[in-house]
């Protein structure tokens, strides 16, 4: 029996209209769609390329889709039926955005979609508008950088405009354009050996052999870069444990934290267990970690990892992070504080997340975070060291957090945390990456000490 012959137009219109209009994530809901229909032998490689291309470009770029659209409309697109709105916004990507298609594709496969899920009206508009985009380009003309560089940016590179505010005040113009652009960029996969295991170059000859293009590292022993793989679940040396996926900047944090062999390390918001296995790793398999989360669901996802890996240093335990203090008052080596935040150093990772974030966050974070870390340092011994780490690039979760907590807390000092980095050393005391200037995800990490 041959496949049923699927449309990629269709599957990438029913999954964007999952994420518009259910909320579901585009990178979730685009990965079930495509394993349950290449399970089913209905998706060819150069399909799921297009169909990710159409998600994730459609999602991405929402904001300036809309406005393209509004160019050649005599009515407000919010009212148009979502899906229709979604034949629309997928079309007119192609238009712009898509060199390879030709406008007629682009512009008869959505008429055939909205054939399919719209009436006759719609049809005709459907064609109308894509028709009129395709003969009239030029009625897109974008703000003028100089003279309204928020609209501008926001447009140009897909951000919401609130953030562009932000990043254009405290980074200028050039740079700010940067990180907008490297944002819609596709991040590199790194993986990060698991020493106990095997070591860096061994990996990188078994990686090889089994059809990943990858080097090493330049800002950690353990870390790999690849820029060309085949599906990792079909690697072998994933299922043997033999690495982690974890982005470079994330691989720093816990040699920032320095673990000892033989020590009792906390990493109170551990889950799923990217630096907990690192950590546990790195103390050669010997000591304790304790690796919490609010979660618990969160927590399996860190105990198979620790299996896989085979890690039998770490234990896992539920629980809210700002009553960690009363529970393991200063028992301590080092203690880990990856807080819950906003997650704006990360957002060439997932094309819808820079649509879920909003500036209330920026005000209601700090709050859980200053709360987390100010129970999580009762843990620390005398003489013991606490790290604290974000995904974000915001002064209000990061260097706030951080200066507020030294204030109320003289017992704890901060050390010159770029003085720890296991590549090339900084004078930062507090290290705040950026995926534009440093290439790794946006990342922030303060290393304090204990005196007594
Ligand atoms: C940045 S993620 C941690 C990533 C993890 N350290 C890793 O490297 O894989 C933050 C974690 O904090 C957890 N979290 C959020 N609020 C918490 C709380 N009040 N107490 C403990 N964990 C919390 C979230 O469930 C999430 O797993």
């Amino acid at each position: 029996m041959t496949a049923k012959k699927i449309n990629a137009r269709e599957v990438a219109l029913n999954v964007i209209n999952e994420v518009e209009v259910n909320g579901a994530y585009a990178n979730i809901a685009l990965a079930k769609e495509i394993n349950r229909r290449m399970s089913h032998g209905q998706l060819s490689d150069q399909d799921r390329r297009l169909i990710t291309e159409l998600v994730y470009g459609t999602v991405k770029a929402g904001n300036t889709l809309d406005w393209m659209l509004n160019q050649y409309l005599s009515r407000p697109l919010a009212k148009v039926a979502p899906v229709i709105r979604n034949i629309l916004r997928m079309g007119i990507y192609q238009l712009f955005f898509l060199e390879r298609i030709p406008a007629s594709a682009a512009c008869n496969q959505a008429v055939e979609l909205a054939k399919k899920y719209g009436h006759a009206g719609t049809v005709k508009f459907v064609n109308g508008i894509l028709r009129n985009a395709a003969r009239s380009p030029e009625k897109i003309a974008y703000p003028d950088r100089n003279n309204e560089p928020v609209k501008y940016l926001a447009l140009k590179y897909f951000h919401p405009e609130w953030l562009i505010e932000r990043w254009l005040g405290r980074l200028g113009l050039t740079a700010c354009e940067a990180l907008c652009q490297c944002n819609n960029s596709t991040p590199p996969l790194a993986l990060r050996t698991n020493t106990v295991k095997t070591n860096r170059n061994l990996l990188l000859k078994q990686l090889a052999e089994e059809g990943v293009t990858c080097e090493p590292s330049v800002w950690t022993p353990e870390g790999i870069v690849c820029s060309g793989h085949p599906g990792l679940g079909t690697l072998k040396s994933l299922q043997e444990g033999l690495f982690q996926v974890q982005d470079e900047s994330s691989m720093l944090v816990a040699h920032i934290l320095g673990p000892q062999p033989g020590e009792f390390i906390i990493d109170a918001c551990g889950a799923p267990g990217g630096k907990t296995t690192h950590i546990a790793a790195l103390m050669g398999n010997t000591g304790q970690v304790l690796s919490t989360d609010i979660y618990e669901h969160k927590l399996i996802i860190t105990r198979e990892n620790a299996a896989r890996l085979g890690l039998t240093n770490i234990t896992t335990q539920a629980l809210d992070a700002v009553n960690l203090g009363g529970m393991f008052p200063r028992k301590a080596d080092r203690v880990l504080v990856d807080a819950p935040c906003s997650g704006l150093g990360v957002l060439r990772r997932k094309p819808d997340s820079r649509w879920r974030k909003s500036a209330a966050m920026l005000k209601d974070l700090p709050k859980l975070q200053s709360s987390i870390l100010n129970s999580a340092a009762e843990c620390v011994k005398a003489g013991g060291i606490l790290v604290y780490s974000t995904c974000t690039t915001e002064p209000e979760e990061n260097q706030e957090v951080v200066s507020a907590f030294l204030h109320s807390h003289p017992e704890f000092s901060l050390t010159q945390t770029g003085q720890y980095l296991p590549g090339q050393q900084r004078p930062d005391d507090m290290l705040q990456l950026w995926p534009h200037t440093d290439g790794v995800d946006g990342f922030f990490i303060a290393r304090m000490e204990r005196q007594a």
